[in-house]
């Protein structure tokens, strides 16, 4: 009886299971250095005295916190985290340990929204150095040491979070090692000085090919998160992947679709790609979807305003009502700016409003098949309850495409050998989060910016 039990499993699990649980055990824990002490220290607030299991440097950035549950490892690959220090609630977090940068078929990563791990530092009241996972390669303090990413444990993260709530977004900084002077105030370093958007994207375009492609769509790339990608191709939509302030008011007629992706920082940062945008909806009809920094940038372009939020909202449970229809979403959201939706200009409308603290979550044009979200419809990890707004954006972008047919009769759904022949299938010259990785480093940095 067992056996068959046993027989039925997945080969993965069996040779798990035949595993001794010791050795399973051993298989997780390597032998590491005793913790180093360290300190996470706020701008105007308290010091906190932890352990250090990342990497042996000292970084500041903005202090922001999560209260998501799960998704740690896409979390802290989601560019829109560049430059910042990200507090997580959920006490206990690397119990599943930290996949690889595996690929799928379309040459998209399996596991992570970008290459490398993007936020600045990590902040957790309890880390797990046991992991158990089948997509696992390493621990969460394995790979912020690779990655060059100082970590904290052992610290109080609902005080820090109630700090922060009550102070509002805040510099901190994170020091490793027992010398510390916590007078060292100069050495706070506020990445919203710095242009995130132009370390994050892609320095020339690239493409990725749908296996059966219907439509062809060009994304800006102000830090897209890889599942954006994904969830373009797999529903049949080629991607060519473009830098932020790439003229894409130049090349549109040669897409059936616009996307514009998330990303770090200020929207107001990227007037270039501002004014693109206002650029591409005077000269053409095609469709336009944006997430997150996109809806930030089109309503810039649309002639609405931004602000920041007192301490932003990043969750993966966050209610979002549809005004359309009247239905309330589960979100998952990692933003510090929001569209002020009094300012949004008469052909627009609101399309979606946060339930907790009524700020916009999107906009929709009321006559041309364009719209965009604050949320992520996309949600790595979870929820996936908007992510339908993919299908009614490509829906719009396969009927513009029928609509062009005349206009453009060489055109079809495969990109110009050309085009597709000359570009890469990845981001191009983005790298790690380097620069920010220490105090003095991202003190040069925002003097060089
Ligand atoms: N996830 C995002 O695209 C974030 C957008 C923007 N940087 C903000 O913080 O509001």
């Amino acid at each position: 009886m067992f056996m068959n039990i046993f027989k039925s499993m997945p080969a993965r699990a069996q040779a798990f299971a035949s595993v001794k649980p010791q050795a399973r055990f051993m298989a997780t824990v390597r032998q590491r250095a005793p913790l180093e002490p360290a300190t996470f220290t706020i701008r105007d607030g308290p010091m906190f005295t932890g352990k250090s299991f990342g990497a042996r440097s000292n970084i500041s950035g903005e202090a922001v916190f999560t209260t998501s549950l799960v998704g740690y490892p896409e979390s802290l690959t989601d560019p829109s985290y560049r430059g910042q220090i990200l507090v997580f609630t959920q006490p206990l977090i690397g119990n599943y340990g930290v996949p690889s940068a595996e690929k799928d078929p379309n040459g998209l990563l399996k596991y992570f929204e970008s290459p490398h791990l993007q936020a600045a530092g990590v902040v957790v009241a309890d880390v797990a150095e046991q992991y158990s996972h089948w997509t696992a390669v390493e621990s969460l303090g394995e790979w912020c040491a690779r990655e060059g990413v100082p970590a904290i444990s052992g610290v109080d993260t609902r005080a820090i979070v109630t700090y922060l709530r009550e102070q509002g977004s805040s510099l901190a900084k994170i020091t490793v090692g027992e010398e510390y002077d916590a007078n060292e105030d100069e050495a706070f370093t506020d990445p919203e000085q710095i242009h995130l958007v132009r370390q994050v994207s892609t320095k020339q375009p690239f493409h990725i090919s749908a296996a059966d492609p219907h439509s062809h769509v060009a994304v800006l790339d102000c830090g897209v998160k890889e599942n954006i990608l994904r969830s373009l191709v797999n529903r049949g939509s080629s991607v060519t992947v473009f830098p932020f302030d790439y003229p894409i008011h130049k090349v549109a007629h040669h897409f059936d679709g616009v996307f514009i992706s998330n990303g770090p920082g200020d929207p107001t940062h990227c007037q270039d790609t501002v004014f693109n945008l206002q650029r591409l909806m005077e000269t053409s009809q095609v469709p336009i979807f944006g997430i997150c920094l996109g809806h930030q940038l089109l309503a810039l372009a649309a002639g609405a305003r931004t602000i920041k939020l007192k301490y932003g909202n990043r969750a993966h449970n966050i209610p979002a009502l549809d005004l359309s229809t009247g239905r309330c979403h589960i979100t998952s959201q990692n933003h510090g700016y929001a569209v002020d939706a009094s300012t949004l200009p008469s052909e627009w409308k609101p399309y979606f409003v946060n339930l907790n603290d009524q700020s916009n979550e999107g906009m929709i044009h009321k006559s041309r098949p364009i719209f965009s979200t604050q949320f992520h419809p996309e949600a790595k990890g979870g929820p996936l309850d908007s992510s339908y707004l993919f299908d009614i954006y490509l829906e719009s972008v396969q009927k513009y495409k029928k609509s062009q047919a005349g206009l453009y009769p060489q055109r079809d759904s495969r990109p110009s050998p050309l085009l597709v022949d000359l570009l890469g299938n990845e981001r191009v010259g983005v790298q790690p989060t380097v620069g920010m990785q220490n105090i003095a480093a991202a003190a040069a940095a925002v003097a060089a910016a």
